[in-house]
């Protein structure tokens, strides 16, 4: 099926919802008392310290992971494309990209190259995989995610390894994504200013959720400034999020954070 349609999930239909959700690990517990909801058209950033539980969150989510408490409801509908934090392959391992892409089942070569497109590295199907750069591999895995046409695009950590410009870059596709699919956009990231900029809502993760909401509300919480300080600031001052630059984005749920 082509990538280009337009998928007609409902904007305001949750496309995943979790409530009351917690996870321990090894008699630690990792997630506590997690409430959230995504919707198509969205996109939703999760920040918070290393270890604090956000790979955890997504794998919980995606159901990788077992869960100790509460419930997660997903839609009917519900098309999920998942970008891990890692993923290794032998670099000794002959295969091509579009081998790759052709895992673990196979699609038609104008759906692979649609998706290379789409995940910013265009014609690439023949290129050893071996021989992609970092950025070029994750927007690899972003294109296996994408090819299925996902109407929730989970990815953790995607923009690991590029450069400032490359980061930028990343996060303009992701939204070019969005525009274009519909899809909602769940995303880990450590990259606060660029983050700032791209989403329509963050979350504040230190193992139960600190605050959520708009990026300047969020940036405004004294619980997020106790895990970031402030000297974000003057980054989110430049990079600004422009509400009308994002027509096809629903209102985040959350106005205020808390
Ligand atoms: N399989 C596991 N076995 C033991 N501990 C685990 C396992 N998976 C996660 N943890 C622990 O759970 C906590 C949260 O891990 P998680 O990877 O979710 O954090 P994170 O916020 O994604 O961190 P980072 O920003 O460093 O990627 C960590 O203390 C981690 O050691």
């Amino acid at each position: 099926m082509a990538l280009s349609a337009p998928i007609m999930t409902h904007p305001q239909t949750p496309l995943i919802e979790a409530h009351d959700l917690n996870v321990r690990i090894g008699g630690n517990a990792i997630l506590e008392d997690i409430t959230l909801c995504l919707r198509a058209g969205e996109i939703v950033t999760v920040v918070g310290p290393n270890g604090s539980g956000k790979s955890t969150l997504l794998r919980a989510l995606i159901g990788a992971l077992a869960i100790d408490g509460g419930h997660i409801h997903k839609a009917r509908d519900l098309r999920l494309g998942y970008v891990p934090q890692r993923l290794h392959i032998d670099p000794t391992l002959p295969l091509s990209v579009r081998r790759f892409l052709n895992l673990p089942r196979r699609h038609h070569r104008a759906t692979i190259d649609q998706a290379l497109e789409q995940a910013g590295i265009p014609g690439r199907a023949d290129a050893a995989l071996a021989s992609l750069s970092g950025g070029e591999f994750q927007r690899a895995l972003m294109a296996r995610a994408l090819i299925d046409e996902p109407n929730l695009l989970m990815l953790d950590e995607a923009s690991q390894g590029l450069d400032q410009t490359g980061t930028a870059d990343f996060y303009r596709q992701l939204e070019h994504i969005r525009d274009r699919l519909g899809c909602g956009i769940l995303l880990v990231s450590h990259d606060l200013h660029v983050v700032m900029r791209a989403a329509d809502r963050v979350i504040c993760l230190n193992h139960h959720i600190c605050c959520q909401g708009r990026p300047e509300a969020v940036t405004a919480a004294p619980e997020y400034r106790a895990l970031f300080g402030t000297d974000d600031e003057t980054a989110l001052a430049i990079f600004r999020h422009d509400p009308h630059h994002h027509p096809h984005a629903p209102a985040a749920e959350d106005d205020d954070a808390g």
